[in-house]
């Protein structure tokens, strides 16, 4: 792993790798900016028309690997969502060519999202989102509530046996198992992707996992917003960048 160093950058990614690749992208703070209220995310036109684009060139070589439920990235996305194979929910389901695979739903998460709204009904400003296999603990808007937060999902993963996991002002108690590294490893077994680079881009500390595979596969991470320790080898500095450079590619 690359240590960070103050005010580096990684490399900007060549256009030309992008030949022979399989793209895995992550969506929020990757594809769209990061915002305040996680359920506003919206996939723009200009974005729609570029996954559309990318999957005339590439077809089956295109994933989406998140840590949204398939159910929430088949609302934002709209129809292409069915055009592409997706990794929901940290790496725990997946759905290509139609079919779809996911764990059960534990019955624990209804009772823990009632206990998160009532953390939240506490810590104004605390937002939960409930999601096919894990409910989140968004503290954007109340970033003093950090510390708390972690320590309820803490209790809550111990008591009702599921994992934590941290993001970006989030902590999620979710079905255990499953990271984004296993999802790229699993979709890489396909036979359509046999013998292409696994490119992985993606911004949050989740997206490490996938880094780390794409790299064991003999492919690359692309690290998107600031530098930080990191498995990716190269840099894209926003959501604004990784499209045009996805939306050159061999150019
Ligand atoms: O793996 P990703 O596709 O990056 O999804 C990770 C989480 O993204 C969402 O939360 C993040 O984006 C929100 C909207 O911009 C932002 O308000 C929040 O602070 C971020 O953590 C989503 O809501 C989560 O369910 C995803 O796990």
């Amino acid at each position: 792993m690359k240590a960070a160093v103050d005010g580096g950058a990684l490399p900007l990614p060549p256009a030309d790798l992008l030949s022979d690749a399989s793209l895995f992208i992550d969506f929020d703070g990757t594809l769209v900016d990061l915002i305040d209220q996680p359920d506003q995310v919206v996939a723009d036109d200009a974005l729609i028309a570029l996954l559309a684009r990318l999957l005339d060139r590439r077809a089956d070589g295109l994933a989406l690997v998140s840590g949204r439920s398939i159910e929430q990235l088949d609302r934002m996305l709209g129809p292409i969502a069915q055009r592409i194979a997706l990794s929901g929910s940290h790496g725990c389901e997946h759905r290509w060519n139609g079919i779809l695979a996911h764990p059960v739903r534990p019955a624990a998460l209804d009772d823990v999202e009632d206990r998160l709204r009532g953390f939240a009904g506490a810590h104004p400003g605390v937002v939960v989102e409930p999601k096919s296999f894990g409910v989140a603990l968004h503290y954007r808007h109340a970033p003093a509530a950090e510390i708390a937060a972690h320590e309820q999902a803490r209790l809550l993963g111990e008591m009702f046996g599921l994992a934590v996991q941290p993001g970006k002002m989030v902590v999620e108690l979710r079905v255990p198992g499953g990271d984004k590294g296993a999802a790229v490893r699993r979709m890489m077994g396909r036979p359509i992707m046999a013998g292409t680079r696994p490119i992985f881009i993606g911004d949050d500390w989740t997206d490490e996992a996938g880094f780390q595979a794409a790299s064991d596969l003999g492919g690359f991470g692309v690290l998107v917003g600031p530098l930080r320790e990191t498995a990716a080898l190269y840099g894209l500095p926003d959501s604004a960048a990784v499209r045009a450079w996805l939306g050159g590619e061999g150019a």
